[in-house]
């Protein structure tokens, strides 16, 4: 069953077309990763999931509603977060009161009330730690959630910035780069954690360029390129397909890029 459909999407930017004529089916409770070369349109599909910017032409629906003019802060409501290519932490807080923002983000109270500890407002503030000890629990950082955000890992970050997604209880998970910076035991960590998050019903929808993470966990791959799909398949039709290898190739990212055949 398709819970997010992406049909004939088209951004322009000025004489720029980003993202062109899209087509794509993500499906309930798979693993479904965006590649292609630097440029290629990746972060705007997730932009546009979003709310960030409006398509050009084309729609996109959720769970069988049309998301076209819905706010991106009333996105996270239908059961859509993201994670962003580069860390968004608040740094000088701690552990679990970052998870706790990304609830109060769908809390009734709102982070204003919630910080200045109205009663009435206690019960929810009550449930929503729990939630949050939860979701770091899943994520094997309970045991730092009174440390400062800045004193964890660089992994360790990132997998916070999952856990604090988790807490608003999606449906689907937009990773963007998430293997991004961390190293090779980080990563094995990581494709850990994306397996287990999906184990309990949530789809994942992935943006990343580490392709031996990409081969490894997910089950279908589509291919962009200046903004228009030109493959999608599981990894081993993506990693033979002639389209593919020259986008990258033309790219001057092959090697980098590391697609093995
Ligand atoms: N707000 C914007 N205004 C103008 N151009 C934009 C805007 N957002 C994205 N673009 C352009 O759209 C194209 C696609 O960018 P995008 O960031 O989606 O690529 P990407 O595949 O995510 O790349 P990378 O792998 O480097 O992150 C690029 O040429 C980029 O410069």
């Amino acid at each position: 069953m398709s819970l997010l459909s992406l049909h004939n999407v088209t951004i322009r930017f000025g004489g720029l077309t980003a993202v062109d004529t899209l087509n794509l089916e993500v499906q309930q409770g798979e693993i479904l990763a965006l590649i292609g070369p630097n440029g290629a349109g990746k972060s705007t599909v997730f932009n546009l999931i979003t709310s960030i910017y409006q398509p050009t032409e084309g729609k996109i629906s959720f769970d069988d509603k049309p998301l076209g003019g819905i706010p991106t802060h009333k996105i996270a409501d239908m059961g859509i977060t993201r994670t962003f290519q580069t860390i968004r932490l608040f740094s000088e807080l701690s552990v679990l009161d970052n998870v706790k923002i990304g609830g109060h983000c769908r809390g009734k109270a709102g982070l204003f009330h919630a910080l200045t500890r109205l009663p009435s407002m206690k019960r929810e503030e009550v449930e929503l730690e729990e939630k949050s000890i939860k979701a770091l629990e899943f994520l094997d950082l309970a045991s730092k959630r009174d440390e400062m955000a800045k004193n964890l890992s660089y992994g360790e970050q990132r997998r916070l910035e999952i856990a604090r997604a988790l807490v608003s209880k999606p449906k689907i998970l937009l990773l963007d780069e998430p293997a991004a910076g961390m190293n090779p035991q980080e990563k094995v960590v990581l494709m850990e954690m994306i397996r287990r998050i999906r184990d309990t019903g949530i789809t994942i929808f992935l943006v990343e360029h580490d392709m031996k993470l990409v081969m490894n966990i997910s089950e279908r791959i589509a291919v962009l390129d200046y903004g228009k799909k030109i493959a999608e398949g599981n990894p081993l039709e993506v990693r033979s397909n002639k389209a593919v290898i020259e986008a990258y190739l033309g790219s001057g990212q092959f090697k980098s890029r590391r697609i093995r055949r």
